[in-house]
């Protein structure tokens, strides 16, 4: 690592055409990456943000309003190329609403804005050089948009993707572009020094700039805020909005402990152990919006004082030379954040908006509610919603993730969503017109969703088991509600060895032949078939012209009359086309070999391709990796393949009385055996697992270990607290946060609980809340958890399937459950399965338990079973 990299980023650069303020910029972060920054800011080096202005309470007149507009510019920040939503273009371009893209609704909103209040109110885009040519092409449509005096864009600088290991620009002949990347929106100050524009609008009289994200819809030039910084004299603003669970993750401003000053925390700034406080809303309580308002006047002067480089913190992305090739080489890539300029400006400060001004449409989710009826645009082409009430969940599958595969499916428009408070899609149906979603709408398996259809709330359970009161649900129904509900774990390049059991998740094709090359299947020698044509009669005499081992690459070739030594899985030598295997000869080393036998042309010889063809599938999209799989793929050169990562489980246990097993018990107490047992069981599902402590009866304890693990997990089992009991602590604690307690009609494992958290980003992690009884807890994982798991994984979810076995001994059973007792089964001398249940059925037995093999299975509407009668088994493991 030394200066060489940045020597050879600094040419690239001149080579270019960028300004010496560019390079200087870029100097001082590679500083900053030679050192080792981490551009981390410590949770204790910070007090969060505490009160500040609200929009709403500011009061502003109109001639104060209209004084500050004339007096401001808008500009966005228009590089981001949608990749995120398999966009190739820039994502300002797609259509988000009645007809209209991006940035036909900026232009629409800055015209009315500048008819309203009579203002020049210039709007200026920071392209990206990717960005620059089609997002002046939709501009164009706007004759009055221009301004004397000022370009419609500046161009964002660039600067050469790094190696990791050396610092190194990264080489890409492929595409050389792809060599070059944007230096994060913080690059915006720099871009508009070095481009000019910033010069150009102070001249004009424009004093201040509101900076914001093309794709955030809601960030509209609000002349109150304009008119409140004037009023201030204040050189820097950034909008904050109230922050929900949802927005766990979104950076954050808080107060510096140092010098006082405002400073942005954003996701890659938390450091290590520091990620809790980052995610509790309660201590951080806004997060920032990406809106900026700044003094141009005060920039200029920072800017000249600090010789074009404000100083601002380096962000350290990781991220492949080509971001649509997950294999190509890794690189780095330095950014800096708009956001972080804040530190800069002494006086900076940030003012509380509705969450109106912060409506990104980041995914197709969004991309649905935005150009859904729920929103419409008002004759200032202000993004308004058309209900009151929170804005509907949608969650589609990933066949919708990228908006060439959204166009496809709503292609007559998408669904009516005034009156949905959720819309979840499992499979990929194409939506017909004038279709309504109402409440809660869920969407499994359908391959069309017909015109006019109205999607109602999830259908009530419709079965009723025999002799069960009304509130219980059938072990069928509960599986099902569960199942519904689960996504497939998402994809990634996982080390062979890593992806034993997972599937597949893309078809593999070869880029090779196997073999790579002709060779030997026979240790022998390499001839001309034409050579031996005579040896069936007597034996001929060939001369050896040398020796092929595996791993050689011969550059000899065999004539006729010649042989060639050769071990099998050797390369045949040119000019052979046989081989006659050593054992039909006199094994001479050199000289001449005697060879008794004719060969045929392509005796013992595996051709070139034979195996497997270039180009061809040979692992496709659904199989599940073992060691054939492995074998094959290895053979191709895979070292990875993309399979459904495995899920993480994390086994949460609940009880004032549980202690760690190995540490002494008070009276009282009992050692907790479902934490290993849950994990156990997880592992053996295919999944990963850990352990968190055991919680005990609090539910502030237990919603604070949620909270720790919802980031990691994507599964969380909770073993206890379920039931009736006055501590029942899961029970309450969950209720409030969105999971579902039901009795089941099964025994054991009545009481169950499961349902979606909230994790950061708004990822949803399945919960399972099983009782504490250690057969019940046992049962109930192999009953729920294990299908759920294998749902993720995209396996078959029942893949144990019950078999018929003779009851030796007569059992008894509640009706109207289904029991799963445990029993040994074994195979009788007929061969036909045999099985004894267990002594102790209660669900506290784990000695029996542990004896016992196999589930058996009485049905709800059975209360006696005598022996001779067949049951359906599970059988947990090998029969005995
Ligand atoms: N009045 C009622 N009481 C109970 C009902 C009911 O309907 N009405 N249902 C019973 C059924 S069925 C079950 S199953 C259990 C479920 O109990 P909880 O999930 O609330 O679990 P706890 O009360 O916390 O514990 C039950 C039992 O299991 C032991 N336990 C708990 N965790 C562990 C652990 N990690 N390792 C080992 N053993 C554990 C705990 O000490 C209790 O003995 O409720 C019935 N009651
Ligand atoms: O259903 Mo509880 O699970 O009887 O033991």
């Amino acid at each position: 690592m030394s200066d060489q990299g940045l020597q050879a980023s600094v040419a690239m650069m001149r080579e270019r055409g960028l300004g010496p303020e560019a390079i200087k910029v870029f100097e001082h972060y590679y500083a900053q990456l030679q050192d080792g920054a981490q551009g981390t800011i410590p949770e204790d080096s910070i007090e969060p943000l505490g009160e500040v202005q609200t929009l709403r309470e500011v009061k502003v007149s109109d001639e104060e309003a209209r004084e500050a507009l004339s007096r401001t510019a808008v500009i966005k920040l228009n590089g981001g190329l949608g990749t995120g939503m398999g966009m190739t273009g820039a994502k300002s371009a797609l259509e988000v609403k009645d007809g209209l893209t991006f940035l036909d609704i900026i232009a629409l909103q800055v015209l009315a804005l500048r008819q309203r209040w009579g203002v020049e109110l210039p709007l200026v885009l920071m392209n990206s050089f990717r960005t620059s040519e089609e997002s002046l092409k939709i501009l164009s449509k706007y004759a009055d948009l221009p301004v004397e005096g000022l370009p419609l864009d500046f161009i964002q600088n660039a600067e050469p993707k790094l190696r990791p290991d050396d610092l190194m620009p990264v080489e890409w002949p492929a595409d050389p572009e792809l060599e070059w990347c944007p230096p994060g929106h913080g690059d915006v100050y720099v871009s508009l020094v070095t481009s000019g524009v910033l010069d150009a609008l102070l001249e004009k009289g424009i004093r201040y700039a509101f900076l914001s994200n093309s794709d955030n819809l809601g960030a509209t030039c609000d002349p109150d805020v304009a008119a409140w910084m004037v009023e201030h004299g204040l050189p820097y603003v950034a909008e904050v909005c109230k922050r929900t669970k949802s927005d766990r993750k979104g950076g954050h401003l808080a107060v510096r402990r140092s010098d006082g000053r405002i400073v942005l925390r954003d996701t890659a700034q938390v450091a290590e152990g520091d990620e809790r406080h980052f995610r509790d809303i309660k201590r951080h309580s806004t997060f920032n919006a990406n809106n900026v308002w700044i003094d141009l006047q005060v920039l200029r002067e920072r800017m000249t004082a600090k010789e074009g480089v404000l100083g601002l913190p380096i962000i350290v992305n990781r991220k492949n030379v080509d971001p649509a090739d997950t294999t190509s080489p890794e690189v780095i890539q330095m950014e800096s954040a708009m956001g972080t300029a804040i530190e800069v400006f002494e006086g900076s400060e940030a003012i509380l908006v509705p969450r109106t001004r912060f409506r990104p449409v980041k995914t197709t989710n969004d991309l649905l509610v935005i150009r859904s009826d729920f929103f419409s645009l008002d004759e200032e082409y202000h993004v308004v919603a058309a209900v009151d009430g929170p804005e509907p969940f949608v969650d589609l599958d990933s066949a919708y993730r990228f908006v060439p595969g959204f166009e496809k499916r709503f292609p007559k428009g998408v669904p009516s969503m005034r009156d949905c408070t959720s819309l979840r899609v499992i499979g990929d149906p194409v939506f017909g017109r004038n279709v309504r979603c109402v409440g809660d709408v869920l969407i499994d398996g359908y391959r069309r969703v017909l015109d006019d259809a109205v999607l109602g709330e999830l259908p009530v359970p419709a079965t009723v088991p025999v002799g069960t009161p009304g509130d219980v649900r059938t072990v069928d129904e509960h599986l099902k509600a569960i199942l519904a509900t689960l996504e497939p774990s998402p994809t990634e390049w996982t080390r062979l060895t890593d992806a034993l059991g997972l599937v597949v998740a893309r078809d593999v094709r070869a880029k090779v032949d196997l073999p790579h090359f002709d060779n030997s299947s026979m240790d022998g020698y390499a001839v001309r078939a034409d050579s031996l044509a005579g040896a069936g009669d007597a034996p001929v005499r060939l001369r050896i012209v040398g020796e092929v081992a595996a791993g050689d690459d011969p550059s000899f070739s065999v004539g006729p009359g010649e042989a060639a030594r050769i071990m099998t899985g050797a390369p045949m030598p040119e000019g052979a086309d046989a081989v006659i295997a050593v054992e039909d000869t006199d094994g001479a080393a050199e000289g001449e070999v005697e060879c008794r036998v004719p060969v045929e042309p392509g005796r013992y010889v595996r051709p070139r391709g034979e195996d497997v063809a270039s180009g061809s599938v040979v692992v496709s999209a659904g199989e599940v990796v073992g060691a054939r799989t492995i074998a094959l793929l290895a053979a191709c050169g895979y070292a990875e393949v993309e399979v459904h990562r495995r899920p993480h489980v994390v086994v949460l246990s609940t009880g004032a009385e549980l202690v760690e097993p190995g540490k002494p018990l008070q009276p009282g107490q009992i050692h907790d055996s479902n934490s290993s047992m849950l994990w156990a069981a997880a592992v053996g599902a295919g999944a990963s697992a850990e352990i968190r402590a055991a919680v005990g009866d609090s539910d502030e304890e237990l919603i604070r270990a949620l909270d720790e693990v919802v980031g990691e997990a994507d599964v969380v089992i909770t073993s206890g607290g379920v039931s009736m009991g006055a501590y029942d602590v899961v029970k309450n604690a969950l209720r409030s946060e969105g999971i579902e307690f039901v009795k089941v009609a099964m025994q054991p494992g009545k009481p169950q609980g499961f349902g979606l958290l909230t994790g950061p980003n708004g990822r949803r992690v399945p919960l399972f809340a099983l009782p504490g009884n250690p057969v019940s807890s046992f049962v109930s994982f192999e009953v729920f958890v294990r299908p759920a798991l294998r749902r993720l994984m995209r396996l078959n979810p029942e893949k144990r399937r019950l078999r018929p076995a003779t009851l030796i001994s007569g059992v008894e059973s509640y009706g109207g459950r289904r029991q799963f007792g445990r029993a040994v089964v074994s195979r009788s001398a007929e061969g036909t399965l045999v099985a004894v249940p267990v002594a102790g059925q209660g669900s506290h037995f784990v000695a029996d338990l542990a004896k016992a093999n196999a589930l058996f299975v009485v049905p709800e509407d059975v209360t006696e079973l005598v022996a001779g009668e067949v049951v359906d088994v599970l059988v947990l493991d090998r029969e005995a």
